[in-house]
């Protein structure tokens, strides 16, 4: 790349305040290095994706962009004139090709998503030094309540670790951005209340994910007090759509009913039905745009607090719980096919019998209003599904 476009990146950078505090660390970097580009064109493609378009003055990074929700959000506030930069570890918790996948889709529309990890401070610490984000819409996580039972160490390094460490480089950036995170619904663990809120108590996760979002719960008003960080927790309910996740049970359900494959379906205590408050991704896309557009600026900047910030948790779910027999006979009727079904007691695997989400706080804070039933959800979901797998089947 020739010295002149570089200095002109470097210029735009300067149009953007470049973020004192942080000099652009100019050695090559692990992502840099595999990209196989210089360091300035680094910096210049991710000025690019994060530049606002006219009207906007949004500069956001969003963690986990390769991911499910990530991508829906990424899209959205791209395609609205938001500056966006994204950055995955396409880690191999399921299929890396379907977060390919969506990252081409994104790149399409201008997102360039970094291969980075959150461990990797030295990465973000280059990225908030040429880029003074406004806003940090954190997603990346080790997410799914069962596979913690394989691999614990999963959820220590993406949600602890990982979370620290951005936090870190959050504080110390100046100007600090406004922090909006994804907690989740399994916070609620085994309380019995119907339906929950975010004033219950959550002292009894049932897995150790969940325990690691209450974790994060707890560091969120640590970083707040001490700091000065502004921050929005966003607790999920089940969520599902188009690009979704393969480790959930919408998704696995669909692919073994295409294939003739049994599907297990747990069944609670006396044999009852499990359920779930499942939530569309266009609604939770709603709920996390108007999070960001409600978001205070922190009131810290350089690891200095200034004052009081604003610290917030809100329910994005969708208020009517359906049975999982209930998924499977509305994808059954979608599908045109019976399920080869196994009912077999809910394991101690760390599931929980039922979510149902009260979102009457979202609604009068953020004006969210989900509009979509599980019906209507699945059908575009099988929609996608057979379009992106039509080649396989
Ligand atoms: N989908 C749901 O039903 C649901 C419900 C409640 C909460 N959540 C939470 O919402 C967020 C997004 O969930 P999702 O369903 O899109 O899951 P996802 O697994 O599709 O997305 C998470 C992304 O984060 C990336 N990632 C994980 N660890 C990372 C690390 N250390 N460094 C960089 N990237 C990393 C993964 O590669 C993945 O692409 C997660 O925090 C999840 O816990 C999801
Ligand atoms: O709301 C949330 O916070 C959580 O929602 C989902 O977790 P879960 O509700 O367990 O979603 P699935 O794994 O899709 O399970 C849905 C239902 O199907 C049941 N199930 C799952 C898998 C299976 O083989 N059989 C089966 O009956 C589960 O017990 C559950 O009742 C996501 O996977 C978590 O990342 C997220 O944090």
């Amino acid at each position: 790349m020739s010295s002149s476009v570089a200095s002109s990146s470097l210029k735009t950078a300067s149009s953007l305040h470049l973020a004192p505090g942080f000099e652009p660390d100019r050695k090559a970097d692990q992502e840099i290095e595999r990209l196989c580009i210089s360091m300035e064109q680094w910096e210049e493609r991710a000025l690019k994706s994060c530049l606002p378009a006219q009207g906007s003055d949004k500069f956001i990074l969003i963690t986990g962009a390769a991911g499910f929700i990530g991508t829906h959000v990424a899209l959205a506030l791209k395609r609205r004139g938001d500056g966006v930069v994204g950055l995955d570890n396409f880690n191999d918790y399921y299929d890396p090709s379907l977060k390919a996948a969506r990252r081409a889709l994104l790149e399409k529309e201008g997102v360039f998503v970094i291969d980075g990890d959150l461990n990797d401070a030295r990465l973000l610490e280059t990225l908030f030094g040429i880029i003074p984000f406004t806003h940090v819409m954190h997603l990346a996580a080790q997410a799914g309540v069962r596979y913690a039972l394989e691999n614990p160490h999963s959820y220590v390094h993406s949600n602890i670790s990982g979370l620290i460490t951005l936090l870190q480089v959050c504080v110390k950036a100046n100007p600090q951005p406004a922090l909006i995170w994804a907690s989740s619904s399994s916070v609620y663990g085994l309380n019995t209340k119907v339906p929950f809120s975010e004033s219950d108590r959550t002292d009894s996760p049932a897995s150790l994910y969940a325990a690691t979002k209450k974790a994060g719960e707890e560091f969120m008003h640590t970083y707040n007090h001490i700091y000065g960080l502004s921050i929005t927790g966003l607790r999920f309910f089940t969520v599902y759509g188009p690009w979704g996740r393969p480790d959930m049970a919408y998704f696995s359900f669909t692919r073994d009913i295409l294939s003739n494959k049994q599907i297990t379906v747990f069944k609670g205590p006396d044999n009852t039905d499990l359920a779930r408050d499942f939530t569309y991704i266009d609604d939770v896309v709603q709920g996390c745009v108007a999070s960001l557009d409600t978001a205070q600026p922190s009131t810290g900047s350089g690891g200095k607090k200034r004052g009081p910030a604003q610290l917030r948790t809100f329910n994005l779910g969708n208020t009517t719980p359906v049975t999982v027999s209930c998924l499977v006979s509305t994808l059954e009727n979608l599908l045109g096919k019976e399920a080869n079904k196994k009912y077999i007691q809910m394991p101690q695997n760390g599931d929980v019998p039922f979510t149902h989400a009260d979102v009457s706080l979202a609604k009068a804070e953020l004006g969210y209003s989900p509009t979509t039933d599980l019906h209507s959800g699945l059908k575009r979901f099988v929609s996608w599904y057979l379009n992106y797998y039509k080649k396989e089947t």
